[in-house]
């Protein structure tokens, strides 16, 4: 079986095209994928199929590296429009695709960059254990020991963001590890840390559900985005500095407002699987 490797800010991801070949795996089979050290290592699988539904151009289902599905996937979402754009599958620079949590709208760029939709987030799913959005509205947590103030949304997948003085020094690790399995949380959750640098720059780590931290997320981006800019600490234009680079993301601050996120995606080599 042929597949890619991309890459999206250092995120990075096998990506499978599953419409011109026959694709079958199973969780064990994606957590091997993923191991660095005995598979292709990644931190998300990207599997591009046929759209189900009339007038969309593709789907696309995204998975962890240790195997569950998930929703959505700000980088993997570049990653998979220079892959069909690139692979010819499109010819199209405005892509439609279904994912878990729904059609987004991929922009590519003269300059090779993708614009992203990823649509109006979501202050009360079910994934979330927080009902009642307000306004400047933080929840208190206790996780590794300690009390922490989050904001919590969903951009498709669930996301709690805290504000962190040193982004050097926050215990990402730890504290991630401790809130992305919290029981408040009943399906698990992607963690930012976020250092406001001023009112359009923030630096971010995202402790990743199902992946721990990666370089990059673009779900958590637009997540930090959101959530600051409720706290009132962000305009409404943004660079979002991720260790393995920056991203652009806009959103109006109204509930019912679309964010945007702008960023590269890269081709790093292909393959094919010996044990397929
Ligand atoms: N790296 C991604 C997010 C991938 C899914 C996430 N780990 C989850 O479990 O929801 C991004 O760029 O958004």
């Amino acid at each position: 079986m042929k597949f890619s490797k991309m890459h999206g800010l250092g995120n990075d991801f096998m990506v499978i095209d599953a419409i011109n070949q026959r694709v079958e795996f199973t969780t064990a089979k994606v957590q091997r994928w993923a191991d660095r050290n005995f598979g292709i290592g990644f931190d998300q699988l990207l599997v591009v199929e046929s759209a189900q539904q009339a007038g969309v151009d593709f789907r696309y289902r995204i998975f962890n590296a240790d195997g569950s599905e998930v929703q959505q996937c700000g980088n993997g979402a570049r990653c998979f429009a220079k892959f069909v754009y690139d692979k010819g599958l499109t010819d199209k620079t405005e892509i439609t695709v279904e994912t878990a949590s729904g059609i987004i709208v991929l922009y590519v760029q003269d300059n090779g960059w993708i614009k992203v939709n990823m649509g109006v987030p979501n202050f009360a799913p079910e994934s979330l254990p927080f009902t009642v959005p307000k306004q400047q509205e933080k929840y208190t947590l206790e996780a590794a020991g300690q009390k922490v103030q989050v904001g919590a949304v969903s951009m498709g997948n669930p996301h709690a963001v805290m504000q962190v003085i040193d982004i050097a020094a926050a215990p990402v690790e730890k504290l991630g590890a401790a809130l992305e399995s919290h029981s408040q949380f009943p399906e698990r959750v992607n963690v930012g840390f976020a250092q406001v640098i001023d009112n359009a720059n923030v630096k971010l780590r995202v402790y990743e559900r199902g992946a721990a931290e990666t370089l990059a997320c673009g779900t958590g981006a637009c997540a930090a985005m959101v959530v600051l800019s409720r706290w009132g600490k962000v305009g409404n234009d943004v660079q979002i500095s991720l260790p393995g680079g920056d991203l652009r993301v806009q959103w109006e601050g109204q509930l019912d407002s679309v964010v945007w996120m702008t960023g590269p995606a890269e081709m790093v080599f292909e393959g094919i699987i010996a044990d397929d």
